[in-house]
């Protein structure tokens, strides 16, 4: 870790002789003013950027640094705050420099710390917002993506992954603009949805003039005290049936890509979906259960006890009838024959004026290997699922996440190296 009253040598500024000396008189015309050695050498061609180690020592922190991001498959928590960015510049080269500046910010943030180490300067705005200012690291984790759209505006579509493309329209989607697609994303996850906050909003500070906010989503999630599944807002537990993280074999096939630059990474959906919850707080229960397939109170499949109990949804009673019924919500998604892993949270944002009724739901979010998974399950679950009648996706956006960063390295080095 760099110590707290350590200046980084590469920050400091430098004089104009102290330059002329470094960089000799081949490199007139550099803008020397308020730029410091980092500037320079980037100038000259060098890469370089701030190394922040991991601190060991803070309480409650998830590692910045490990062959994947953080935030998909570490512990999730119970608080999101998720942003879709636009950016403002045009070339790869400023997309380097960014993700090169945000990336020893990022181990700040997950270490607890604040951006910068103390106010200097009182007549000057603060380096950092200051809101989470005596809050711990509440285990925050902060994963970058980038969209489809960045890749044309920034003319490198030859690095592209093919697989990163727009999702298809589905046929009952009602999706708002404000809500749908980006060239950037920051998920930030943590316990306190102050931390989670102030990480997109420092990082976004960080980057003003070059990015701006498209659409952002604050969600939710409650653990009940055995640290069981956390339940939606339709009171289902909501997260049973995905892979477990701790499976390597799994995680490899279903969650991690396996090649190109994007190998360790992953791609992330995400879907804000409302839920009618006054519609479905009129149906009864038996009802409710027949939507997904599953009790609600235990989360075991229709006819068993246990919430991890296995099941066949090709099982039927004496009756001839599917016992997992074939319209509900877990026998599609099942049948599709995809994987994925979900990593949703709940959302309530307030009240929507036309209708009077709640703007709440899921901002649903999966990661998987490659979208096709996703859009496999969703044309399953198509126009049949029984859910459809509760629910109506009002979002949509693809994001290729960057493998993890190995310290010394920068978010997105891979892209950057595979030229
Ligand atoms: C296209 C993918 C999916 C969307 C969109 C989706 C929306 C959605 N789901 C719930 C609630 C539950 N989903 C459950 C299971 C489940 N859902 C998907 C996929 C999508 N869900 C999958 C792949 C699965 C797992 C199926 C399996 O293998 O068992 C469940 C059951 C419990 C669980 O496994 O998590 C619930 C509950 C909502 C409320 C929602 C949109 C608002
Ligand atoms: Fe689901």
């Amino acid at each position: 870790m760099t110590s707290k009253h350590d200046e980084k040598w590469y920050n400091k500024k430098i004089s104009r002789r102290d330059m002329l000396k470094l960089t000799g008189a081949g490199v007139a015309g550099v803008a020397i003013g308020a730029t410091g050695l980092g500037g320079v050498m980037k100038a000259m061609g060098q890469d370089v950027f701030e190394v922040v180690a991991d601190d060991s020592t803070t309480e409650n922190k998830v590692n910045f640094y490990g062959t994947h991001q953080s935030g998909i498959a570490t512990p999730v928590q119970k608080h999101i705050y998720f942003a879709s960015l636009n950016v403002l510049f045009t070339s790869k080269a400023e997309l380097q420099a960014l993700l090169q500046k945000w990336t020893p910010l990022m181990v700040r943030l997950m270490n607890g710390e604040l951006m910068v180490d103390h106010a200097t300067n009182v007549r000057v705005p603060t380096g950092d917002t200051g809101e989470a200012s005596g809050l711990d690291a509440s285990n925050l984790t902060i994963t970058v993506g980038v969209g489809p759209s960045l890749f044309s505006k920034l003319n490198m579509k030859q690095l592209q992954p093919k697989a990163l493309k727009d999702l298809p329209h589905f046929p009952k989607d009602q999706l708002q603009e404000n809500l749908t697609g980006g060239d950037l994303c920051i998920q930030a996850c943590a316990d306190d949805p102050q931390v989670a906050f102030h990480a997109v909003r420092n990082l976004v500070r960080a980057a003003s003039g070059l990015v701006e906010i498209h659409w952002s989503q604050a969600g939710f999630n409650s653990f009940p005290a055995n640290e069981g599944t956390p339940r939606n807002l339709f009171a289902f537990k909501d997260g049973t049936g995905n892979p477990l993280v701790t499976d390597k074999k799994a995680m490899n096939e279903i969650v991690w890509v396996q090649d190109g630059w994007l190998k360790n990474g992953t791609y992330l959906v995400a879907r804000p979906i409302q839920m009618h919850l006054e519609t479905w707080d009129r149906t009864s229960l038996k009802d409710q259960e027949a939507t997904f397939g599953r009790h609600r109170e235990s989360g075991a499949p229709i006819g068993k006890t246990d919430e991890f109990a296995d099941f066949d949804i090709e099982e039927k009673d004496l009756e001839g009838k599917y016992i997992i019924p074939e319209t509900s919500h877990v026998h599609l998604a099942v049948k599709s024959g995809a994987k994925m892993l979900r990593r949703s949270f709940s959302y309530a944002s307030g009240v929507l004026s036309k209708t009077g009724t709640h703007d709440a739901g899921l901002l649903f979010i999966s990661f998987q290997q490659d979208p096709a998974q996703f859009i496999a399950v969703q044309n399953s679950l198509g126009r049949l699922d029984k859910m459809n009648e509760y629910i109506t996706h009002r979002g949509s956006a693809v994001f290729a996440c960057f493998p993890g960063v190995e310290k010394g390295s920068y978010l997105g080095e891979a892209l950057f190296n595979s030229l």
